[in-house]
């Protein structure tokens, strides 16, 4: 049973102008019938018990939630449609010389669960290309928007002001669009979405960091260094860092804050544009994608408060007063990993590969032996291990890239592969409206105390 879920290898050759679609209407009525025949099986299957403290607690170990394109376990890590990073590192395609996965290839198997062949890759990278340049009324939408706004904010309205172009909403509001069709509207809004994103967020940097000195597409490119080219980063390795940081940021799971938003948004219906918008801000918030801007914060603060050359003891002595003035350490600890982040591991590989004398480098590595140990000994901190925030900022701002304040936006661009794949997935498996039901603290007290009144 297994080769159903990892793999649809028998391909057929389509001279259709649409590889991605063909291959996805071949696909979906199998996984459909499969889903029916799960449902049949064990529908009335038990998956966990939710106590009070879960239902109060985040719901952490609440299975709650069908999301089928990734999977995170708390010892290995993520996982892409069963493939682990180092395996996505090895099969994918990856640019000529280059040693990192491109996130054509990562969208075609988020997409349909298959490596895509040279081929299949081909037409994804040529799509996005056809795709992705901006109509003059975005531009001029995105280079107007007040400069002092987080360009987490700035990303969160340019999204919403493209949904113009949502092809979804259009045709939902003019009555076309039917329920076995929704997925087709929601691949052509995820290909337009993900074509542009990397323009839209490179505008935003330019406009807002460089006096609106805005450079212009190389379509000879691929998608990620594209980006890192249109936000001014020229060298091959820069290139090389978006292709690997887009490629192992793109989903994590469903119960993820952006990954979850996104899908709960998109059960009502919204288009990608609205639905990946409420993402983006929840990845804002500084406990989920905007701690890889905290951390580079907060190194760089142990840097000038410590000197360049800082003992363990003064590490270990920051960190506890770090949690002594209630902040969090930013880049450690995870709700639901128990081990280092491998996508951290991915990152240092990276790190000890091509990058020579760098301090900021230099002191993640030191962190990550003496962080951990001083974790333990707070007792309530589940994961003492660093995440994938933990080390991406330093990679960043080796390359050039040194305006911390816009990390978020490079991990957001990344999570709209995972976030709009999945969506066109929840309308082709007909998903229904999200709707869990919430309780209040008198509901808890006549359920379970003396006097039980609710049944
Ligand atoms: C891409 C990503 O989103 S990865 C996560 C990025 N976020 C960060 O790196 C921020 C720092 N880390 C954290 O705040 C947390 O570890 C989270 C939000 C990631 C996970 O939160 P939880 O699942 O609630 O963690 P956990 O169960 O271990 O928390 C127990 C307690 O330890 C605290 N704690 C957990 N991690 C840390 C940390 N890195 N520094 C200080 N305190 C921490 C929690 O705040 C909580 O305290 P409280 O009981 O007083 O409220
Ligand atoms: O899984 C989580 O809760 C947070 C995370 O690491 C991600 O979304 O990449």
């Amino acid at each position: 049973m297994q080769h159903i879920y990892r793999s649809f290898n028998s391909k057929s050759i389509f001279h259709s102008s649409n590889l991605l679609k063909e291959r996805l209407r071949e696909i979906i009525p199998i996984k459909q019938a499969l889903l029916r025949d799960i449902r049949k099986q064990y529908g009335q299957k038990e998956i966990c018990k939710v106590t009070v403290d879960q239902a109060i607690g985040g719901m952490r170990n609440v299975f709650g939630l069908f999301y089928d394109i990734s999977l995170l376990d708390s010892k290995t890590g993520i996982t892409f449609r069963d493939y682990n990073i180092p395996e996505i590192q090895e099969y994918l395609q990856k640019a000529k010389n280059g040693n990192e996965p491109l996130p054509e290839a990562l969208f075609w198997l988020l997409l349909t669960g298959d490596f895509p062949s040279d081929q299949e890759f081909k037409f994804v990278q040529e799509e996005w290309k056809r795709r992705g340049e901006l109509d003059q009324e975005t531009v001029k939408f995105i280079t107007s928007l007040p400069k002092q706004l987080h360009p987490m904010t700035m990303l969160s309205q340019s999204v919403l002001y493209l949904q113009k172009n949502s092809t979804f909403q259009q045709a939902y509001e003019s009555g076309k669009a039917t329920k076995p069709q929704y997925w087709e509207y929601y691949y052509e809004d995820a290909m337009d979405l993900v074509a542009k994103i990397p323009r839209v967020a490179a505008l935003i940097y330019r406009h807002k960091y460089k006096n609106g000195n805005l450079i212009s597409s190389d379509n000879s490119l691929d998608w990620a260094a594209n980006y890192s080219h249109m936000m001014g980063f020229d060298q091959f390795n820069a290139y090389e860092l978006f292709r690997m940081y887009l490629s192992i940021h793109a989903d994590h799971e469903g119960g993820n804050v952006s990954a979850h938003a996104t899908h709960l948004v998109g059960s009502a219906l919204a288009d990608q544009y609205l639905s990946y918008s409420a993402g983006i801000n929840g990845l804002a918030g500084p406990l989920h994608g905007l701690a890889n801007q905290e951390v580079l914060k907060w190194l760089i603060e142990i840097r000038e408060k410590l000197g360049d050359k800082v003992s363990n003891e003064k590490i270990q002595e920051y960190v506890l007063n770090t949690i002594r003035e209630g902040r969090v350490v930013p880049g450690y600890g995870h709700a639901v990993l128990r081990y280092t982040d491998p996508r951290y591991i991915h990152q240092k590989n990276f790190a000890e590969r091509l990058i020579k004398d760098d301090p900021l480098v230099e002191l993640v590595k030191q962190c990550y032996h003496v962080i951990p140990p001083v974790l333990k000994t707070i007792g309530k901190i589940q994961n003492p291990w660093p995440n994938v925030d933990a080390h991406s900022g330093v990679l960043l701002n080796h390359y050039g890239l040194k305006e911390f304040e816009y990390y978020t936006v490079v991990f957001a661009v990344s999570r709209a592969l995972g976030c709009t794949a999945n969506l066109v997935w929840a309308r082709a498996f007909g998903l229904p409206i999200e709707r869990p039901g919430s309780i209040t603290m008198r509901w808890i007290e006549e359920k379970f105390g003396e006097n039980q009144s609710v049944k």
